[in-house]
């Protein structure tokens, strides 16, 4: 089973990269691909470069051997929908093989809003990762989808190429790249928060530098 983890990731941090680690683990995922998005479909452009993102998301997996980056949606004119990113891996890497689309508990919320949900499910699992001051199942649409579709066993997302979502035990992690954002711009270190390779690369480029104060979520 492969795993594709898609986000912002401006920057990336250890609320990404732990839960990320323990879906590799508690899956036994041959490879997880992080897939930094390019022009977001729900929420303002990110702050930082695409190279940017690539470079940190780069500097920040270097030494985990199944972690890999995925630069196709960088590459890809227009929204970065992904559906569009799981038909390209559906096309590279077979029909059969199962995929495991990692989503946080807040993305998860959205999901029927997202472009071709129905499809998506097809193409790949999800798997959901609970986020600290996030509700995953929020609406009677999106339980009823997990009603039909919810999985406990990583044995029954080997058996299919999609179509599963299953609930994946995370480390509780209360980070998030707004917060880091927030400390760059009041002049505050973001120290201990995400890799030091990544926080050097971001003191040493300043590419938060005027970067806006941005919404915290509620
Ligand atoms: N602390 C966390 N715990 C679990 N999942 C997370 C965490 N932070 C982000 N994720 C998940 O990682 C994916 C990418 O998130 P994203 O890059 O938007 O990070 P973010 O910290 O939520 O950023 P921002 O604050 O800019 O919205 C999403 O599926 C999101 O739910
Ligand atoms: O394709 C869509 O319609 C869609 C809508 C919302 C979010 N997504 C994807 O969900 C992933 C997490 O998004 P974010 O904002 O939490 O970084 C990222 O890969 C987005 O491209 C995708």
């Amino acid at each position: 089973m492969i795993g594709i983890f898609g986000g912002t990731f401006d920057p990336v941090h250890f609320g990404h990269l732990r839960p990320a680690l323990e879906c590799l683990q508690g899956l036994d995922l041959e490879q997880l691909r992080f897939i930094p998005l390019k022009v977001p479909v729900h929420r303002p452009q990110p702050c930082a470069s695409p190279a940017a993102r690539l470079a940190m998301l780069e500097a920040a997996i270097a030494d985990e051997p199944r972690f890999m980056v995925d630069a196709r949606e960088l590459e890809r004119p227009g929204r970065s929908y992904s559906y569009d990113t799981l038909a390209s891996l559906r096309a590279e890497l077979g029909a059969q093989r199962p995929l495991c689309l990692l989503v946080g508990a807040d993305a998860f919320a959205a999901f029927l809003r997202w472009h071709r949900p129905q499809e998506i499910l097809e193409l790949a699992h999800l798997v959901v990762m609970r986020r600290p001051g996030h509700r995953a199942l929020v609406d009677p649409e999106l339980e009823a989808l997990y009603a039909r579709r919810g999985s406990d066993t990583r044995a029954e997302l080997a058996r299919a190429p999609g179509g599963r979502i299953l609930f994946q035990e995370v480390t509780q992690i209360d980070i998030s790249a707004t917060r880091i954002r927030r400390l760059l711009a009041t002049g505050q270190s973001p120290r201990y928060l995400l890799p030091e390779p990544v926080r050097a690369y971001i003191a040493r480029t300043g590419v938060y530098d005027g970067c806006g104060m941005g919404e915290l979520p509620a």
